[in-house]
């Protein structure tokens, strides 16, 4: 069963707004424990979910590291990349700049594997884990699809026991587009915080899994997700409905 606290909103737009708060809090306390906030976002539905509350995000976004939790390996402004999701429905309107977003080198889209070697390398020249340290993030903020996936970690994939690598290439994603680049689960455990954000009753049947599973159903991957201060899980009544 996955751990963490739960928070429970009316609506999807009083999701957004704590969570908005919520980031600008960790980002306050980041900043000022050492300086910079480095968030990592996901894709899909969250983007555009954060973006109604984006303006309640008052912290000092001069300061952020952003990077992704998973990315398609696709060109940066295709329909399909996380990138341009997340430039275009938050950070556009967040003053964070060019220079502290780090994306996937478009020049390694062809081959997820050797994209996913150079976004460890950013990741740790950026998080300051070169001498052996694991490099940790301050928030992850993860989405999770309706078969229990997070980042572009999928049930039964040889992924989900990576032990080695921080960011690793996935070629046979079930959902398109097939080729990816993706943080593995020793990243996530060294991040400090996790946020999940589920909204909508698509997502009702996978969170009862996840929080109460029966027996012999599977640990579904998002509910393996843990970090080293705190896993939260945002979502909306329609999402929460069955847990
Ligand atoms: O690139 C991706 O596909 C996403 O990062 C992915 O991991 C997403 O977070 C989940 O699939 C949930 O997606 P929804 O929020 O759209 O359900």
């Amino acid at each position: 069963m996955a751990s963490g606290e739960r928070k429970v909103f009316e609506s999807k737009a009083e999701l957004a707004d704590a969570l908005a708060v919520y980031v600008a809090a960790k980002s306050e306390a980041s900043i000022a424990d050492h300086g910079y906030f480095s968030v990592a976002f996901s894709g899909g539905s969250l983007p555009k979910l954060l973006a109604s509350g984006v303006d309640k995000i008052k912290t000092d976004t001069t300061k952020w590291k952003v990077f992704f939790a998973d990315e398609r390996c696709v060109a940066l402004d295709h329909d399909d990349s996380n990138f341009k999701a997340v430039q275009n429905d938050c950070l556009s309107k967040l003053n964070v700049g060019a220079e502290n977003v780090f994306a996937i080198d478009p020049a390694l889209i062809g081959d997820s594997d050797a994209a996913a070697e150079a976004y460890q390398k950013v990741l740790t020249e950026q998080l300051g884990g070169s001498d052996g340290e694991t490099p940790s993030i301050d928030l992850v903020l993860l989405g999770m699809g309706p078969d229990g996936h997070t980042c572009s970690l999928f049930p039964g994939h040889t992924l989900l026991d990576e032990r080695e690598r921080l960011v690793a290439g996935i070629k046979d994603s079930p959902k398109p587009p097939p080729s990816r680049i993706t943080l593995t689960y020793k990243a996530l455990e060294a991040s400090k915080d996790v946020a999940f954000v589920c909204a909508g009753e698509g997502k009702a049947d996978t969170l009862r899994a996840i929080f109460h599973p029966q027996e012999g159903e599977p640990l579904l991957p998002a509910a393996r997700v843990q970090a080293k201060n705190s896993v939260t899980w945002f979502m909306d009544k329609p999402a929460a409905a069955k847990i």
